[in-house]
């Protein structure tokens, strides 16, 4: 079954009396367990389709499904539930709370998931060293490099046993080696848990880890390919 099902998605951005086209009918699936790569020039459309398919941003007209439910059927309750229980979002700066430790910026959001204390705290220290950072719970951001960083970000992302990760540009602040760990971090992920990846990127260095490559242009798909090894 399709986790996401995009349909003829449109979405014009007006400012002033410009149009500007951020979709022009895109229609996408991607399969729960797919690793999906969206390419394409600055300004392509990639983050407004993330967007549209996390449910952050509606579009004019089309349909988003996520897990078989339509977006623009869902209350506003019902969206931001999803967002948070069922999609975990990583965004290329990291968005970690500075005052809070590793731990604090996991824990928080689970908090907010209503997740018990004593199962917050084994689930936190579980999870910060499946992304490798043991030994690192109590430190703040700043005290962190910046793949370390997004590390927080990645288990704060996948805290919630989401089933679809969206990831925009997650490498883009990183250096090569720290974004290799990060991608073979996604990929261990996406196989061992089965989670379901879209990331969009420009790096053609990215683009290699994922098995099916989607390329936009002027917010239309342009190709749809599998990737081999
Ligand atoms: N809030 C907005 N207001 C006006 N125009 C917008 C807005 N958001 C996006 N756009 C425009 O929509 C188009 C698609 O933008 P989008 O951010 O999706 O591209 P992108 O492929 O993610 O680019 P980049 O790789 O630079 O992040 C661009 O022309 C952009 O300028």
């Amino acid at each position: 079954m399709s986790t996401v099902v995009c349909r003829d998605l449109c979405r014009i951005f007006r400012q002033g009396d410009q149009e500007i086209t951020g979709l022009d009918q895109v229609s996408l699936n991607i399969d729960a367990g797919e690793f999906v790569c969206l390419s394409g020039p600055s300004g392509s459309g990639k983050t407004t389709l993330l967007n549209a398919i996390g449910g952050l941003d509606t579009p004019d007209s089309g349909e988003v499904s996520v897990g078989g439910r339509r977006l623009d059927a869902m209350s506003k309750g019902e969206l931001a539930d999803m967002r948070l229980n069922s999609i975990g979002f990583v965004f290329q700066a990291y968005n970690l709370v500075p005052v809070l430790s590793a731990r604090e910026n996991v824990e928080f959001v689970m908090e907010v998931q209503g997740v018990p204390a004593q199962e917050r705290r084994t689930r936190v220290d579980a999870v910060l060293a499946e992304v490798g950072l043991a030994g690192m719970e109590e430190r703040l951001p700043a005290e962190l490099s910046g793949g370390q960083q997004q590390r927080v970000a990645v288990a704060r992302a996948i805290a919630s046993e989401p089933e679809l990760v969206l990831a925009d540009e997650p490498t883009a602040n990183l250096d090569s080696h720290s974004a290799s760990q990060l991608m073979e971090l996604f990929v261990a992920l996406n196989r061992d848990q089965d989670i379901t990846f879209v990331v969009s990127t420009h790096d053609t260095r990215v683009m290699a880890y994922a098995r099916r490559l989607v390329k936009l242009r002027d917010g239309q798909v342009v190709s749809d390919e599998p990737q081999v090894d």
